[in-house]
């Protein structure tokens, strides 16, 4: 390569045939995924796509018994502590505590992750700040809205300032105003850093506003992947139609008959009524 040939962008994670399976369920059959550095990448998929199982398997939580995966060239199955250094996770089940104010909570995952206890003050008031916490940090979490939790969770992810921040359903169950905040603030703060995000939804109307790339996800598979716009535009195309489609659209063209017979999206019951558990 030439000096003025610019560098392709790193790859914040490959996954490289990955599969897992639960008894005879394939949840991740033979996945290949690259996700740049400093991209917002969308794994979109209906219930039971292999979302979850994919993301569990690039944070080390669960093994890699076929394929490989890679963060930012770290081998997870061999270097899991140093993959999990890099990463900030906010799964979909609860990691907030109700009966610890918003700033205990972070302060905890500030010391889980061996934030040096000089810097550990700072770094928990700037991560509540970044999401929008700074007045309610010190209230209990039992007390915060559906949002606020998820914000709070962020922060807990963000306090370690990973290089990459891994999302499962971020805006499960909140209602529109919650969630547009809680985009707001991922876009705030991947703007200040440059960190990488990698989030899961179902919510194609998100991804086609937030992420940079998407990839539709369907039997553990992706099936598309490129721009929310290219997959519009490419689906148009085919069509031969001037009317752009949605990337559910889109979705629904790649995964055929089988997305009716495997969940669709606007069926999705999964809310995860974050507040109310909190509380
Ligand atoms: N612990 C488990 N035991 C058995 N089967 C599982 C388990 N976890 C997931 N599965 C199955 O693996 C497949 C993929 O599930 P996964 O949770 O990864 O999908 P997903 O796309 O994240 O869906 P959701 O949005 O509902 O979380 C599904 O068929 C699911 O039923």
């Amino acid at each position: 390569m030439t000096s003025d040939t610019p560098a392709p962008p790193a790859e914040a994670v490959t996954c490289t045939r990955l599969a897992y399976a639960f008894g005879d369920t394939r949840a991740v059959d033979e996945l290949d995924l690259a996700v740049r550095e400093g991209e917002v990448f969308g794994l979109l998929g209906p219930n039971g796509a292999g979302k979850t199982t994919a993301i569990r398997c690039i944070t080390t939580l669960l093994p890699v018994p076929a394929g490989m995966v890679r963060v930012f060239g770290h081998d997870t199955a061999k270097e899991r502590m140093a993959v999990r250094r890099l990463l900030g996770y906010v799964p979909q089940q609860l990691s907030a505590d109700s009966g610890l104010t918003g700033r205990e909570n972070v302060a905890l995952f500030a010391r889980v992750f061996d934030v040096p206890r000089r810097e550990r003050a700072e770094r928990v008031a700037q991560a509540l700040a970044a999401v929008g916490l700074a007045d309610a940090a010190d209230r209990l979490a039992g007390t915060y809205s559906g949002g606020m939790v998820r914000r709070l969770e962020l922060a807990q992810a963000l306090v370690s300032a990973p290089r990459l921040l891994i999302l499962d359903e971020p805006t499960i169950g909140l209602d529109p105003i919650a969630r547009t905040g809680v985009w707001e603030h991922i876009n705030a703060v991947r703007a200040a850093t440059g960190m990488t995000v990698l989030v899961t939804t179902h919510y194609m109307d998100e991804a086609d506003q937030y992420c940079d790339r998407v990839g539709l996800m369907h039997r553990g598979r992706v099936r598309a992947l490129g721009t929310p716009a290219e997959l519009r535009h490419g689906l148009a195309e085919r069509r031969g139609t001037d009317t752009l489609p949605t990337l559910e659209d889109v979705f629904r063209d790649v995964a055929g008959s089988g997305l009716d017979s495997g969940g669709g999206f606007r069926d999705v019951r999964s809310t995860r009524r974050t507040a109310h558990r909190v509380g």
